[in-house]
């Protein structure tokens, strides 16, 4: 959007009450693209003031303007919605499927948080700092579903965005990998409100997340993979393409919820697919130096880092790391050698706002800039 186009477009928040939803209307309250026009969520909040309904937990106050919007029923037809150039979804998995798809239906476009449609070949899984590239399928999906203007983008699960920016920038930079570990210590913030209760959390570490594993280990080939015909995007291949001699990363993952509010650490183990590894200097480097087409376009929601490459041997550290450039970046560090893989480094992403909110909204400006929403 150029600097003189000062029209702003109309955006809807479905699921807007919610923790991912209270991230995005702190985000987009003041923003040079978007413009707060609908709210919806449940029927327990629809039909009243959004600051009467919604418990707030930032530490920032509810816009002025917006707590005493009407919250409508996640519906098409509802109130403001028919009007948004686009609508963020931070809607609860149970309903997403549902509503997002009406949503498409009634020819609107649709960025979300939800896991419901990022398996779905037609609809892009993507993390802007790294695989943009992807919403080249849009008009794929739009022409399949007989559709003019309505489509679904996706983003990932919190914790797989956080490990693939790093492992991207070290395909970057030094071709594909083989072989991933990752064992997370996840954030409470990341079950949403009220989440896992304080008697099963405080003084404690649960060693298990459902279905968080299965997401990591799929999710990161989708977005790492790419078409099968790169000039004719039909179809995802999984990272297996032929051609290009790439084939899966075998990933495995282990999930684990720690007392933390905000903020999902990864550890992570990386072999190559090369038979000699680059030096510990060169991934280091390599992080450092890592540039994505999200900070090339200077979307306002881009880090002017993408990784924070940490130099103190007991970083990344969730409170002390995860404000870091807006919660918009990754921060990495540990990088040491491996003894059974390659490489091995920590890694750390605030889970609602790069992990979410952040993502979904940094997605659809990338998406402005490239003509997909106007
Ligand atoms: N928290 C995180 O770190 C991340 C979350 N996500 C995903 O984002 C989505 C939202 O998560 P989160 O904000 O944590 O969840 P919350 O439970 O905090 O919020 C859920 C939202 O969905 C709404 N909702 C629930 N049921 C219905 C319904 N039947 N019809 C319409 N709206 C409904 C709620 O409205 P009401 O208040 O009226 O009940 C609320 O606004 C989920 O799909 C989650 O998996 C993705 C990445 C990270
Ligand atoms: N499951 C994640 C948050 C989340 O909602 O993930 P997803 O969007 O993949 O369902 C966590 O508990 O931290």
């Amino acid at each position: 959007m150029s600097a003189s186009d000062k029209k702003q477009i109309k955006v809807g928040i479905l699921g807007a009450t919610g923790t991912v939803g209270q991230r995005f209307i702190q985000l987009l309250s003041n923003h040079p693209y978007f413009v707060i026009h609908a709210l919806g969520a449940s029927e327990r909040s629809a039909g009243q003031q959004y600051g009467k309904v919604t418990k707030w937990k930032l530490n920032t106050p509810i816009p002025e303007n917006i707590k005493t919007k009407i919250v409508q029923d996640c519906k098409p037809d509802a109130e403001g919605f028919k009007d948004c150039g686009v609508v963020f979804s931070g809607l609860d998995q149970s309903v997403a499927g549902e509503i997002e798809e009406a949503f498409r239906k009634a020819e609107l476009i649709i960025y979300s948080n939800a896991k419901n449609y990022r398996r779905d070949p037609l609809c892009p899984l993507i993390v802007p700092l790294v695989n943009p590239s992807h919403l080249s399928i849009i008009p794929h999906q739009k022409k399949t579903l007989g559709l003019e203007k309505g489509y679904i983008v996706t983003n990932a699960n919190c914790s797989t965005t956080g490990l693939v920016v790093p492992l991207h920038a070290l395909e970057k930079a030094f071709g594909p990998l083989e072989t991933v570990m990752v064992t997370t210590l996840q954030a409470i913030s990341g079950s949403g409100y009220p989440g896992v209760s304080s008697l099963d959390i405080l003084d404690n570490v649960v060693p298990y997340i459902g279905g968080e594993e299965e997401k990591i280990e799929w999710e990161t080939n989708k977005i790492l993979g790419g078409f099968k015909d790169e000039s004719s995007p039909t179809d995802f291949d999984l990272h297996i393409n032929e051609d290009k001699k790439l084939k899966a990363i075998n990933v495995s993952a282990t999930t684990t919820r720690v007392p933390v509010i905000d903020g999902h650490t990864g550890i992570v183990s990386v072999k190559f697919s090369t038979s000699t590894s680059p030096s510990i200097e060169e991934i280091e480097k390599a992080f450092r130096d890592f540039k994505c087409e999200a900070q090339e376009l200077n979307v306002p929601s881009a880090p002017p880092q993408a990784i924070v490459l940490h130099e103190a041997q007991d970083r990344p550290q969730p409170r002390l790391d995860r404000d870091l450039h807006n919660g918009a970046c990754v921060s990495v560090g540990r990088v040491r050698k491996c003894n059974v893989l390659d490489v091995k480094f920590v890694c750390l992403i605030d889970n609602v706002r790069l992990g979410a909110a952040t993502s979904s909204i940094m997605n659809a400006e990338i998406a402005v800039e490239k003509g997909l929403i106007v």
